[in-house]
């Protein structure tokens, strides 16, 4: 089902359409060290097929490796053989690893020297932000290449190709469907039809991962084919067992829509819940409610989502509202004992609340001024003022701990008295960054 040549690559225009350097490059065969980065199912893997494909035309060996399984004497093992295909046939060698991201750094610079000096040529590709999977040496040596989510056409002409090569045929949703009128089958397998408005519910629900759309299509054909179900009654007529139909409704439940809308460990993970909080901090209530529903219905953990919300209460809405806090802390507890799916209106309950609320940073700021003001100190730090010290014992008394003290409450006027360190004198964390 893999496309095997670049015109048949679909969507993707930006990184590899007609007019950019890299399908140059690839039309050439100049192949040069790549990090395909992209969503799942956009094509990444398919893009390195057609790359290999191309490449044995021009007797360029293509090596694959997936970084889920090999190990670093793998590696080893196709460089050692690279240097001698290139020392001694003159052979170049691309090394394609999947999931790269999931090598460690030190495994990573195994390949460095080698994509250096060009005994490879290096293909990675990777669902995470290469700046913080990819060791930056070697990132340096290669050229990232974006891949996007592939729009709703691309899906639909990936699908109706799948569709097309298993001989299912699709049925024009605008007119009736009359399973008499497509014809016998003579043979033992039944016909398989598919309602075209479901190849194009299957394309939207894909949420542009071309392989969740082929797997969902493969579900729901299988699951009719075992089911056998007829085109149903009609006219107090049923159809024959040897026409099946796949509906609309068929391909919903053979999509799961938790593994189609959110990547709960990747990179949209934490693109999601940074809208969350952006969208909190402008006030934009409804925006904010968005995503935490596409977080909750993708399947995140709601204990996440509210660890979150406490710390926004604090950290942006703070003193403007203190009771932001108490109604973030009786979320994350709501949630504690009722769990999913009883505890999504609690969280959305809660995010409404701090969107809604005013806003004040003064207290974050003023302990980041405090944190900027310990980490920046040179040399010991000052010690704590003796009148500030409490003194349980008489050696403690007698070197004057506590001494001088103004206890507040026995004064009736305010009372005037250091709490900073003597070198700290006149300080405000709530005006100055620096002390
Ligand atoms: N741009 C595309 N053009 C044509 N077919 C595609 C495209 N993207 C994906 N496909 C089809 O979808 C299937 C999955 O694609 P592929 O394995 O390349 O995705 P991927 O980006 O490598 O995903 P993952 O990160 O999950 O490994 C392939 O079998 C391929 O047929």
């Amino acid at each position: 089902m893999r496309p095997d040549a670049l015109q048949d690559f679909v969507g993707q225009g930006r990184a590899v359409g007609p007019e950019t350097l890299l399908r140059s490059l690839l039309e050439a065969s100049e192949v040069p060290s790549l990090i395909l980065w992209g969503p799942p199912g956009c094509g990444k893997t398919t893009l390195a097929h057609i790359i290999a494909n191309n490449s044995k035309k021009h007797s360029i060996r293509f090596v694959t490796l997936s970084a889920t399984s090999a190990k670093t004497t793998d590696v080893r093992d196709v460089i050692k053989q690279a240097q001698n295909e290139k020392r001694f046939f003159k052979r170049k060698t691309i090394l394609f690893i999947d999931e790269i991201h999931r090598f460690n750094k030190s495994q990573q610079d195994t390949f460095l020297p080698h994509v250096e000096c060009g005994t490879i040529t290096l293909i990675g590709a990777t669902t995470e932000n290469p700046s913080f999977q990819v060791n930056a040496a070697l990132l340096s040596r290669c050229r990232v290449v974006v891949l996007e989510k592939l729009p709703v056409e691309a899906v639909v002409t990936i699908l109706m190709r799948a569709v097309n090569s298993l001989g299912i045929q699709v049925l024009d949703s605008s007119r009736p469907a009359d399973p008499l009128s497509h014809g016998g089958n003579s043979s033992s397998e039944p016909s398989v039809f598919i309602e075209d408005k479901a190849v194009d519910t299957l394309a939207h629900l894909s949420d542009g991962d071309a392989r969740a759309g082929l797997n969902g299509l493969q579900l729901a054909v299988l699951a009719r084919l075992s089911a056998r179900k007829t085109f149903g009654k009609k006219g107090g007529q049923s159809y024959p067992l040897s026409r099946v139909l796949v509906t609309e409704s068929d391909v919903k439940e053979g999509l799961q829509r938790s593994h189609i809308l959110y990547d709960r460990a990747g990179e949209e993970h934490y693109n999601c819940i940074s809208a969350l909080h952006k969208s909190m901090r402008g006030s934009d209530a409804s925006a904010a409610l968005y995503w935490l529903g596409r977080m909750l219905e993708g399947g995140e953990d709601p204990l996440y989502v509210a660890r979150r919300l406490v710390r926004f209460a604090s950290e942006d809405v703070g003193l403007a509202d203190p009771s932001a806090l108490t109604q973030a802390v009786a979320a994350y507890q709501g949630c504690h004992f009722i769990g999913m799916p009883e505890c999504e209106v609690l969280l959305a309950q809660c995010v409404v609340y701090l969107a809604r609320a005013p806003k004040s940073v003064e207290v974050y700021s003023a302990y980041s001024n405090v944190k900027a003001c310990l980490r920046g100190h040179q040399g010991p730090l000052p010690p704590v003022p003796l009148h500030l010290r409490n003194a349980p014992t008489r050696l403690m008394k007698d070197l004057g701990y506590g001494q001088g003290y103004k206890y507040n409450p026995a004064y009736s006027e305010p009372v005037e008295q250091e709490y900073l360190p003597q070198e700290l004198r006149g300080v405000d964390f709530f005006k100055q960054r620096r002390c």
